[in-house]
């Protein structure tokens, strides 16, 4: 970058005709002489303001990273000026208020340490980098590219996101942290991270299918399986996802209609049937698989061969999320890959939920929180009827019911997590499904009215998909994924009660 002249406000004022307009924008003089026949926003508006200060104009109506990339209008600085808000380096954490879950504020947490903080700066720096390429990747409803799996799976972030486990052994990842110091929240954070990339379609193209997809093959996958498939799905050389949903069975997995009938030799099974909603479907090389076996529910893993098709369901985010609907037509599958027990299924599938729906709770939250930290800094910059956002009771009001509201379902998730800790994949099953449904009851309502009061703070900028309420327009267009994918809500709510009926003391009375 050439040194950056200095002028004082005197000399800007003498370009304040169109042709020759240079404007102030924070302390640093930008020439847009050329560019004001180009500006989206028109060369009108431009020139009425050349020669002059625009900061407050400019902060109004465009978000920050519209200066970094026009950084070539840029031609000097300010004598004796220092610039109020200067662009965060990349990886920064925010220091808005609540912008961050406490811990990464300076308050002190059980859970978390430095290791953490360093692992979080390096996802964020990592995913910052991919907004871009996850905006025209879901305008084009284009997948995440192949060559970017790999390069994700190469610096160890697919990894992250699969948890801790022997397979982390010897593994470098982000932010330098060693597989083996890998823990659950540091998963917490690579979910998190992921959601934050701000593009939902893009973002669940990346991670939705392994994150559930791997966990039955790592738990009830055969030594051979584990073998060979568990490592070119975390080096991104191979994608995987779960099938479980059907177009007549959701929520309630017992109705699943896919067969899988043993040949008579009984080395195979012959699958048959139909999957829906399939997320990274389209593009998956393997399908962890739930079918009906002569003994019951059963998960298997299938590969993809002429026999399994893949089409496009066109749903409310992108197809950037590859989400499917699959055709299995006489699949031949051998009996080796059973994932668990045969007839065994619905306990692999419930113990995958638990954690499904954990890591649905880490995205949508972490969502939540970033739409509330946009709208904190939309409050505070925008204008109306001559004073800020923030200076009206009933926006601030709105802003308190956001923040307390996701700081009630952070913390409750903070405080699982440190419980999964302790348990291995099947204790969790048994002792959290109905506790983890519940945040995930409560997580996506509070999603939805954060949405809802974000919507009416950010007003027509809600619901348009470029400028200041670009992600708020994604949220509000995709955070119902959430409340329905793992589980709906209804079905949340009462799974979590219907757990703790199971464990209800007899002798409890009044
Ligand atoms: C270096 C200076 C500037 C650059 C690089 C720039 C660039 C842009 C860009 C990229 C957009 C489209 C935003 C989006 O949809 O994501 C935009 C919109 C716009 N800009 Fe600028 N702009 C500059 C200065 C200004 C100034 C000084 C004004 C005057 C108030 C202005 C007024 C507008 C307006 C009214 C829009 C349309 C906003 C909307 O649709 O809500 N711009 N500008």
């Amino acid at each position: 970058m050439p040194e950056l002249s200095i002028y004082s406000r005197e000399e800007v004022k003498k370009h304040s005709v169109p042709g020759d307009a240079w404007i102030i924008i924070d302390a640093e003089v930008y020439n847009v002489s050329t560019f004001a026949d180009l500006h989206p926003g028109g060369a009108q508006v431009l020139n009425e303001l050349a020669g002059k200060d625009v900061t407050e104009d400019f902060y109004g109506l465009h978000r920050q990273d519209v200066l970094a990339k026009y950084a070539r209008l840029k031609i000097g600085r300010l004598a004796n000026e220092e610039p109020q808000y200067p662009l965060p380096e990349p990886g920064a954490l925010s220091k808005v208020p609540y912008g961050e879950p406490s811990f990464f504020l300076g308050y002190k947490s059980p859970y978390y340490n430095e290791s953490h903080t360093r692992f979080r700066k390096a996802m964020r720096k990592i995913f910052e980098g991919l907004q871009e390429e996850a905006r025209l990747s879901e305008d084009a409803n284009k997948p995440p590219s192949a060559e970017l799996y790999r390069q994700l799976g190469e610096a160890g972030v697919l990894a992250t996101q699969i948890g801790p486990g022997p397979w982390m052994k010897g593994l470098t990842l982000p932010g330098g942290i060693k597989g083996e110091e890998f823990d659950l929240f540091h998963e917490l954070i690579a979910h998190q991270e992921n959601a934050r990339v701000g593009s939902p379609g893009f973002a669940d193209g990346i991670s939705s299918g392994y994150i559930i997809g791997l966990p039955p093959v790592l738990h009830g996958g055969s030594d051979e399986l584990q073998a060979r498939v568990v490592p070119q799905v975390i080096s991104g050389q191979k994608r995987i996802c779960l099938a479980i949903t059907e177009p007549t069975a959701g929520s309630d997995v017992q109705n699943i209609r896919t067969t899988a009938k043993r040949t008579p030799d009984g080395k195979h099974f012959i699958v048959n049937g139909v999957k829906k909603w399939i997320t990274n479907g389209t593009f998956a090389d393997y399908f962890s698989t739930a079918v009906k076996t002569e003994k019951g529910i059963t998960m298997l893993l299938i590969e993809r061969d002429d026999n399994v098709e893949t089409k496009a369901i066109k749903t409310s985010y992108s197809s950037a999320a590859g989400t499917s609907y699959i055709t299995f037509d006489n699949v031949k599958v051998p009996v080796e890959n059973v994932l668990g027990e045969e007839g065994n299924g619905f306990m692999v599938i419930m113990a995958n939920f638990c954690k499904e729906r954990w890591y649905i709770c880490a995205a949508i939250n972490a969502s939540s929180r970033f739409i509330t930290e946009e709208s904190f800094k939309w409050c505070n910059q925008r204008k109306v009827f001559g004073k800020p956002l923030i200076s009206q009771p009933v926006i601030r009001n709105k802003l308190a019911n956001m923040i307390s509201e996701l700081e009630a379902v952070e913390n409750w998730q903070e405080n699982l997590t440190y419980q999964m800790m302790h348990m291995d994949w099947f204790e969790m099953a048994t002792r959290l499904l109905g506790s983890v449904a519940l945040l995930k009851y409560r997580s996506t309502r509070v999603a939805h009215n954060v949405s809802d009061e974000a919507c009416q703070v950010f007003g027509g900028r809600s619901i348009t998909k470029t400028g200041m309420g670009r992600y708020v327009e994604a949220f509000q267009r995709t955070y119902k994924f959430a409340a329905i994918l793992g589980g709906s809500e209804e079905i949340m709510a009462d799974l979590g009660l219907r757990q703790a009926m199971r464990v209800f003391p007899k002798s409890a009375r009044l």
